[in-house]
């Protein structure tokens, strides 16, 4: 036992010694050449406690002292942060081709998720054979223009949802309502990964990371293969020759461009790409949406210029499609601008550099993990007037746009590694936010001042969306997520475009059951929005209309569906068109009995199926839902009861 103990010390002090003479021999090479200023760090760990636990505003601190390309030392891992508009252009635009690399890192080891990932990919034939099918298969205007349909239903059932809640609430007699905050607080990981950092601590996986991604990430995997299985088993029926090939169709179909790639894309890359496409744009883009309402929230004047711009140009009488979206110049204003103060990735997703280069007259040597602190460029005196202050107005008659032109404004990075789902993004955005202002009035609840929301950013998440989500080193997402209190009540929102009185209360405001989160709901529609646009086929088959109609009256309805028959179709729908897991889940749920029959009013059960640990079965008004309680809720499957008979 002893000499084991000394053992490992003197590996330990062995290791460590060996890490410091590496470290200084390396220093000492580069001695000669100007390094970028940075702060000093502890030996063998270096900056990483410089990082907090808001790297983005750390870094904007050290941008004070430092100046806009500042030098960190990460364990072993060299690091380069930009944080100027000037430097951002620098490096996105005149030396992009040094810097389109991505950092390997050691949690997308798992299941060889980097191998087959675009987002956290090498550069390399591979990466741009899918960034091009992207590009080109999915991406284009028309693509997005063919699927609009899809994410019209997808904000109806938001809406929808919106409402089913108010109806909760109304159930439960709830007076007063809240946005919860954000459920991360399961599997939060705040701290980097310090295997990234110190190599040799690799082998240990110190904090479990790569364990726990490797277990999330292969159910989230196994999930998207059913997809996949599922179209294979169509051609072997014969459905190949049909004439909406979507993106599923063309990864399985591309035999190689004769150019960067010869041969098939293998089958478990395949399954990589569409994991991540759900992942990249889901996320990022509820985040937005819910900066976006969380600034409007607070500025009620912005609030109600974007409500009349939607009366102007919309009218009562209808929903808002896309097509009205390029006639709305305040609404795209504030969706910039909500953008600029809340990037949701703030240090993009981080870049690795190719070669040595001279930047800025600055020595960057090979393999240097770079940042780009899009939130710290977003907010520089610099580059914008009153920086700090949510101010739509900025944009209007300006040219300055996100599209990765502009460095001032790079919420979606720029250059070969910009983000491939901008486009869609930008539809979804504006087309959700726009339809949650129109179709409902949001304002604080009267005891309710604007300070009171909470508009710190929460950084880290689960490990399970750090599968997803784009990283920062590798552990820890850069995702920035407004966390409001959960004693910030809302005033609800004015049923000004519902008819369905009996969820009024005496004040004439719907109600929300509290701790309801109907800004969660909105963010599980978004969830599958990404999704359904890819795997158009299965989704945009014969479903029912959408059951929000204009009315013939002056206000558009959102009706909820007036009896049990038409729940019986919109479930159908349901099952119809989720993913297999919701099936499968669905399924064991009434193997072990846990359909609660006929439950008056609410009763909240959670239900142990050692598979789906984490899943909540809700019951109020005789209705059942589905929410993953771990994170956000995934989806929700109303009306389970009807399922059962
Ligand atoms: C508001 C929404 C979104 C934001 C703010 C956002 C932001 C970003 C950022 C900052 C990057 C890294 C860019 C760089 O390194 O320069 C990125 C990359 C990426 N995004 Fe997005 N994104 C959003 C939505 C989407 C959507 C909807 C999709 C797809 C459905 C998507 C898919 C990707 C992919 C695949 C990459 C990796 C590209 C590459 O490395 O070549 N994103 N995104």
């Amino acid at each position: 036992m002893e000499s084991i103990c000394s053992f490992l010390v003197c590996s330990g002090l062995f290791l460590a010694i060996a890490m410091i003479l590496c470290l200084k021999g390396k220093n000492l090479g580069r001695r000669t050449k100007k390094l970028p200023p940075g702060p000093p760090g502890w030996p063998i760990i270096g900056n990483i406690f410089d990082l907090g636990t808001e790297p983005h505003r750390a870094l904007q601190e050290l941008k004070l002292k430092y100046g806009p390309v500042l030098r960190l030392r990460l364990g072993s891992m060299d690091t380069v942060v930009i944080q100027s508009a000037k430097a951002a252009a620098q490096l996105l635009k005149n030396h992009d081709a040094s810097f389109c690399d991505r950092k390997p890192l050691d949690v997308f080891t798992c299941h060889n998720y980097r191998d087959g990932s675009l987002a956290v990919g090498r550069f390399s034939p591979y990466w741009r054979t899918v960034r091009r099918l992207c590009s080109v298969e999915m991406m284009t205007v028309k693509r997005i223009n063919d699927t609009a349909s899809i994410r019209r239903k997808c904000i109806d059932q938001m809406i929808r949802n919106i409402e089913d809640d108010t109806a909760a609430a109304n159930a439960r007699r709830v007076r007063g309502s809240e946005f919860t905050p954000l459920s991360l607080s399961n599997g939060i990981q705040r701290t980097p990964n310090v295997a990234d950092f110190l190599p040799f601590l690799k082998w240990f996986d110190p904090q479990g990371l790569r364990r726990n991604m490797s277990r999330d990430m292969a159910r989230a995997l196994k999930i998207v293969e059913g997809f996949v299985k599922e179209r294979l088993e169509e051609y072997k029926l014969g459905n190949e020759e049909k004439n909406n090939k979507d993106f599923l169709d063309t990864l399985l179909e591309f035999e190689g461009d004769g150019k960067d790639w010869h041969e098939k894309i293998p089958y478990e890359r395949i399954i990589i790409i569409i994991l991540e496409m759900f992942f990249a744009g889901s996320e990022t883009t509820s985040a937005a949406t819910e900066w976006a309402m969380a600034e409007l929230l607070r500025k009620p004047e912005a609030m109600r210029k974007v409500k009349e711009e939607l009366n102007e140009v919309v009218g009562e009488n209808r929903n808002v499609e896309e097509s009205d979206i390029e006639k709305l110049p305040y609404l795209q204003a504030v969706v910039k601008e909500a953008l600029r103060l809340h990037p949701s990735v703030p240090l993009l997703v981080p870049r690795n550099t190719m070669q040595d280069t001279n930047f800025m007259g600055y020595h960057i040597a090979k393999d240097t993990q770079v940042f780009v602190n899009a939130w710290a460029i977003g907010r520089d005196p610099d580059s914008w007037e009153d920086p700090l202050t949510f101010k739509p107005e900025r944009f209007l008659g300006s040219n300055i746009d996100y599209k990765g032109q502009n460095f001032e404004l790079i919420p979606f990075g720029s250059g070969r590694r910009i983000c491939i789902g901008m486009l869609l993004a930008q539809r979804v955005l504006l087309l959700s936010l726009a339809s949650l202002i129109h179709c409902f009035d949001w304002e604080l609840d009267k005891d309710s001042t604007p300070e009171i929301l909470d508009m710190r950013e929460k950084i880290g998440m689960s490990v399970k969306k750090l599968v997803l989500e784009l990283s920062f080193l590798g552990t820890q997402s850069n995702l920035a997520l407004p966390s409001r209190s959960s004693s910030i009540a809302l005033k609800e929102m004015l049923p000004r475009r519902s008819n369905n009185s009996q969820y009024v209360d005496s004040h004439g405001y719907l109600r929300f059951p509290v701790g309801s989160s109907p800004v969660r709901e909105v963010i599980s529609c978004f969830r599958v929005d990404p999704s359904i646009s890819i795997l158009s086929k299965a989704f945009s088959s014969d479903r029912p209309k959408t059951s929000i109609s204009p009315s013939k009256s002056s206000a558009t309805k959102c009706q909820l569906p007036p009896n049990e028959g038409a729940r019986r179709v919109r479930l159908k729908r349901h099952v119809a068109t989720r993913l297999p897991f919701v099936d499968a889940f669905l399924l064991k749920m009434k193997k072990e009995k846990v359909l609660l029959a006929n439950k008056k009013i609410w009763s909240h059960r959670s239900v142990i199926i050692p598979e789906f640990v984490g899943y909540t079965v809700r019951i109020y008004n005789g209705r059942t839902f589905v929410h993953y309680t771990r994170s956000r809720s995934l989806f929700r499957v109303p009306n389970l009861l009807v399922l059962s008979s």
